[in-house]
């Protein structure tokens, strides 16, 4: 039995140490030639996770059909914007895992990743996301994580992954769990900001309690079980990376207070709330849904507003019952 990991970047690598080090043979797709040698020549992957070994079980590869070759599983570790043109380019797999956080917005409504990945692939997905920094992952700190999709394969997948430092539960809301994941890089942006403006602990409390009462009006609107966001892949992921100086995310929302131009915003890596937020605005739009925290984090990101009259804004809304 062999594991296919799609992606080179923090997350997939962190997956791929994961299982190698349980001695689960691995193939690591790096999109590049370059990486891959890289990553068979220092056994690290220097530009992504550095410090972190690879073990003996991994072996990194740009070949698309040696990634494949022989796997019972792809798990799915590339940024959105690029699972279509991954999944183009490599053969199949026999199911997938996706472990990529975001949300797409277009003609069929709101997607996840599991399901753009499910109606490319025509084959079954689960969704590996929760509170999982990949810098501590890899390094076996003691993480937790949610397994959510057809019921005997988040069952392997959780008997796959799951070691002495890393539990993962089971879930039926695949839809749930994914858009917590997505929401709450939108709510780490808006996180920084406040961090980057040094507002105050009351002041990101309040940013985060209110932002999670929209996570969850928005995820219950599609579809998602309301229990899942007060879960490890809404609350919890939520919590993780809005306090976070690992975070993106987070400290993307710091740059954009500091006036870092919008390109050099993924300097250290993707930054998925500054796409998510995009489809959850658009849905907001056509719904007649409120979603203040998004629309805010959408105009400074996108608009070019002032951090600072955004939240002046939120501030300013119609005094309202909690
Ligand atoms: N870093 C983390 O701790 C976690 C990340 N995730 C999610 O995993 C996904 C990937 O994130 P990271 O690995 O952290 O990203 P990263 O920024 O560390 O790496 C991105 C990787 O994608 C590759 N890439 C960039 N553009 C591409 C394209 N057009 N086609 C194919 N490959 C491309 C890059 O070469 C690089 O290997 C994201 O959706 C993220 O939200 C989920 C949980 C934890
Ligand atoms: O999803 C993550 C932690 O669960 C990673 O967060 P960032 O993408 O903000 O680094």
């Amino acid at each position: 039995m062999r594991v296919a990991v799609l992606g080179a970047g923090a997350w997939g690598t962190a997956l791929a140490v994961l299982l190698a080090s349980k001695g689960v043979p691995t193939r690591l797709w790096a999109r590049r030639k370059a990486q891959a040698e890289a990553l068979q020549a220092m056994r690290e992957n220097r530009d992504y996770l550095p410090g972190v070994a690879i073990p003996a079980y991994l072996y990194p590869t740009h070949d698309p059909e040696e990634a494949l070759e022989g796997a019972e599983l792809a798990v799915v570790a590339v940024p959105s914007k690029a699972l279509r043109e991954t999944l183009a380019v490599l053969p199949p797999a026999p199911w997938y895992v996706s472990a990529t956080k975001g949300l797409f917005y277009g003609g069929e409504g709101v997607r996840t990743p599991a399901e753009v990945v499910e109606a490319l692939t025509q084959r079954p997905v689960v969704a590996l996301s929760g509170p999982n920094h990949a810098e501590e992952v890899a390094r076996f700190l003691p993480t937790a994580s949610v397994a959510a999709g057809p019921e005997d394969l988040a069952r392997r997948v959780q008997a796959l992954f799951s070691g002495p430092t890393f539990r993962v539960y089971t879930s039926r809301d695949r839809r749930g769990v994914e858009l917590g994941g997505a929401v709450k890089n939108v709510l780490a942006l808006a996180a920084g900001m406040v961090d980057g403006l040094r507002l105050g602990d009351n002041a990101k409390a309040a940013l985060l309690t209110r932002g999670l009462r929209e996570m969850v009006r928005f995820g219950t609107a599609l579809g998602g079980e309301e229990a899942t966001f007060y879960g490890l892949a809404g609350l919890g992921d939520l919590l993780a990376t809005a306090y976070s100086l690992h975070s993106r995310n987070r400290m993307a929302g710091e740059n954009l207070v500091r006036g870092v131009d919008r390109e050099a915003l993924e300097a250290r890596g993707v930054v998925e709330g500054l796409y998510a937020v995009k489809a959850m605005v658009a849905w907001g739009k056509e719904q007649g849904v409120e979603l203040p925290v998004a629309e805010a984090v959408h105009r400074v990101a996108h608009e070019g507003l002032d951090p600072l009259a955004a939240l002046k804004a939120l501030m300013a809304r119609e005094p309202k019952e909690e």
